[in-house]
């Protein structure tokens, strides 16, 4: 029987691909879902109401699902509003992952509203965060797990990823499970996240964005030629 929850001290890929980029697509992405699961994957993040339905299909993982949509005049992109993060809900999402920093909202409610309303409906939150207060509230205010996914990409707090200290201050303080992501594309990383207390670890682009593993290779070699060596 497929458990909803995610396994501790897991593996959960990421199998997202953006209209601009050359696996966009549902039936990709559930073919992507399918190789993970095969690799030991034990849950699947993905983008989109149509990719998560392609992906519940395709294997018998939970699924943190997310919409990524743009609203004019808004910073925000992970599953901006309430309605959004329903629509994920229904397509069968075991756990719905959300913009967790302080920045407005498009439908105007506050971020502790948000979890509330989405908690009674019975929604499991995965609350995707930048900084650590930014994790402190989102637990306070009740969501299930904290990620590291915006840490880097809101612009206080720009830097290097990943982000394993913050994963540690976060678990070191916090009861609820606190997630590695973003910015992880070694095993060893991901080694080390759970070393620092990760519940799991989420890795996207390291395993399922070819075209950027591909660059890493291309960028490393002509670095060697421009050597000279
Ligand atoms: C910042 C943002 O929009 N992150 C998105 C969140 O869903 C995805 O594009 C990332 O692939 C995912 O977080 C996993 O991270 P990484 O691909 O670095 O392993």
């Amino acid at each position: 029987m497929l458990s909803t929850l995610i396994a501790p001290k897991s593996l959960v890929v990421s199998c997202q691909a953006l209209p601009h980029e050359p696996l966009h697509g549902s039936q990709h992405m559930a073919v992507m879902a399918r190789a993970a699961c095969e690799g030991g994957a034990k849950g699947i993040r993905s983008n989109s109401p149509e990719d998560i339905r392609a992906i519940r299909a395709a294997v018998d993982l939970p699924v943190i699902g997310l919409w990524k949509r743009d609203y004019e005049g808004f910073d925000m992109y992970i599953t901006p509003t309430v309605q959004d993060a329903v629509a994920v809900h229904e397509a069968g999402a075991h756990i719905v992952a959300l913009d967790a920093t302080d920045r407005p909202r498009p439908d105007g409610l506050s971020l502790k509203d948000t979890i509330a309303k989405l908690k009674q409906r019975g929604v499991v939150i995965m609350a995707d965060i930048s900084t650590y207060e930014e994790g402190i509230n989102a637990a306070e205010y009740g969501a299930d797990y904290i990620s590291t996914t915006l840490a880097g990409y809101t612009p206080y707090s720009e830097g290097p990823l990943p982000r394993l200290e913050l994963v540690k201050q976060l678990s070191d303080k916090l009861t609820v499970p606190v997630v590695a992501e973003g910015g992880i594309w070694t095993p060893e990383q991901a080694r080390q996240a759970l070393e620092h207390g990760a519940s799991f670890v989420v890795v996207g682009s390291a395993i399922t964005r070819p075209q950027l593993i591909t660059a890493q290779y291309t960028s490393a070699m002509a670095e060697a030629r421009e050597s000279g060596k």
